[in-house]
């Protein structure tokens, strides 16, 4: 058997980049400051199984100090490092095309903090075509809170919510039953077309239920993605046969490109069940990708401590049953896409270096050097499979 599976933790942070002065984001550590809150707090985190395949002193690498609570200095399982972004953005498509061997040295066209922060020729096309009364919002925002100030104006209206952040984005939330949630995907297609001549990386529907100033988000966010601009690992891992096993978000940030199988879920613990499945039933020479989505979205983003070193622990703990299904021949490697520390200010991402903890029956335990761009992993698991090397990237083992 040789099989490569890709956990990601997405926004999974282990400190500040050497350069993350330039996105306002030095001393920004996702980890470490989720582990120092916990402490302060009087419970201090434990993730044990993490701990052993090289997190803490991976973590330690990347920032110089021990995470409060962690100090494992030998004993390891896994090979572990740190990986350094290469690509000009802190995103999630930038984070995950560079892993897979294309980072985007390219510049992502953002929308500005102004309000309102679309241009008029865009949402002016945009109302016209898709025939609409009009927008709200037309801003910088935090989906959860824009939702709650405008839900009502919009279910009154039907004028869709319109926002971006920090990200290369245009979102569009409107309510699943009086919008109706094909007419909400339907506005985001016309969408997607008309910013392609801003270098926009996604277009995101929102669909959300709920009444009278209460309302919550749900499991049926679509992502419209721009595809990569050239082949990735999971194109490599395809044209070479193999089975490409997107579990969760990972189909939409490739723009399905490359994969072969698509499994969705509703959360974190939902998208483990998938993986241990694919542990499970994968075949040889397959790549299984899962981006674990809540540690940004319902944590990160939110600025929730608690919440986000509560799904550490819940990750942590499955860690034994997903390794219990690896075969030998099997290489497996714990990452993340970029930081979102939900002790910063604001609620966009975090510069910061990503954890590289790779393990497996064949993989021999050892500190890996930083890596200089996220695509030494992709080129590592090309490596392992025995597919056409990656355009970008040296391998780690
Ligand atoms: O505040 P919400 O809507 O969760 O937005 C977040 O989700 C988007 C896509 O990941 C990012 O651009 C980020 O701003
Ligand atoms: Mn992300
Ligand atoms: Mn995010």
């Amino acid at each position: 058997m040789s099989r490569a599976f890709i956990l990601l933790l997405d926004s999974f942070g282990l400190g500040a980049l050497p350069d993350a002065d330039k996105y306002g984001d030095a001393g920004a550590n996702t980890f470490g400051h989720i582990a120092a809150w916990a402490a302060q707090e009087g419970k201090p985190m434990s993730l044990p199984n993490l701990e052993k395949l090289g997190l803490a002193a991976a973590a330690r690498q990347a920032c110089g100090e021990w995470a409060a609570g962690f100090h494992q200095r030998d004993g390891f399982t896994g090979a572990y490092g740190v990986a350094r972004e290469q690509s000009t953005g802190k995103d999630t498509q930038s984070g995950h095309w560079e892993i897979a061997g294309v980072p985007v040295l390219f510049d992502w066209g953002y929308f500005p903090r102004t309000v309102p922060s679309f241009p008029k020729e865009l949402t002016e096309k945009l109302q016209e075509l898709a025939k609409l009364p009009g927008f709200l919002g037309n801003c910088h925002a935090s989906g959860t809170t824009i939702i709650n100030e405008l839900g009502d104006e919009h279910v009154a209206t039907a004028k869709p919510i319109l926002y971006t952040s920090a990200d290369s984005v245009l979102q569009i939330a409107a309510h699943e039953e009086h919008f109706g949630l094909a007419r909400l995907y339907e506005v985001c297609e016309i969408a997607y077309e008309l910013v392609k001549p801003y270098n926009i990386g996604r277009v995101i529907a929102r669909p959300f239920v709920g009444a009278n100033g209460d309302y919550k988000r749900t499991a049926n966010r679509h992502d419209y993605a721009v595809p990569p601009p050239s082949p990735t690992l999971l194109d490599h891992v395809k044209d070479a046969g193999g089975d490409v096993i997107a579990l969760g978000k990972i189909s939409d940030i490739f723009a399905a490109q490359g994969v072969t199988k698509l499994v969705k879920g509703p959360d974190n613990m939902a998208l483990f069940d998938r993986l241990v499945e694919a542990a499970d039933s994968a075949p040889d020479h397959s790549l299984t990708f899962v981006n674990f989505v809540d540690f940004d979205m319902m944590f990160g983003h939110r600025r929730d401590l608690a919440g986000y070193a509560n799904a550490l622990h819940e990750l942590d703990a499955r860690l034994p049953e997903f390794m219990a299904k690896m075969k030998d021949g099997d290489i497996a490697v714990i990452t993340a896409d970029h930081g979102c520390d939900p002790s910063w200010t604001g609620s966009d991402h975090t510069r910061e270096h990503i954890p590289v903890l790779f393990f497996g029956p064949g993989v021999a335990p050892r500190a890996l050097p930083t890596a200089d761009t996220f695509s030494d992993i992709g080129a590592t698991l090309a490596k392992h499979l025995g597919v056409k090397p990656l355009s970008n990237g040296t391998p780690l083992l």
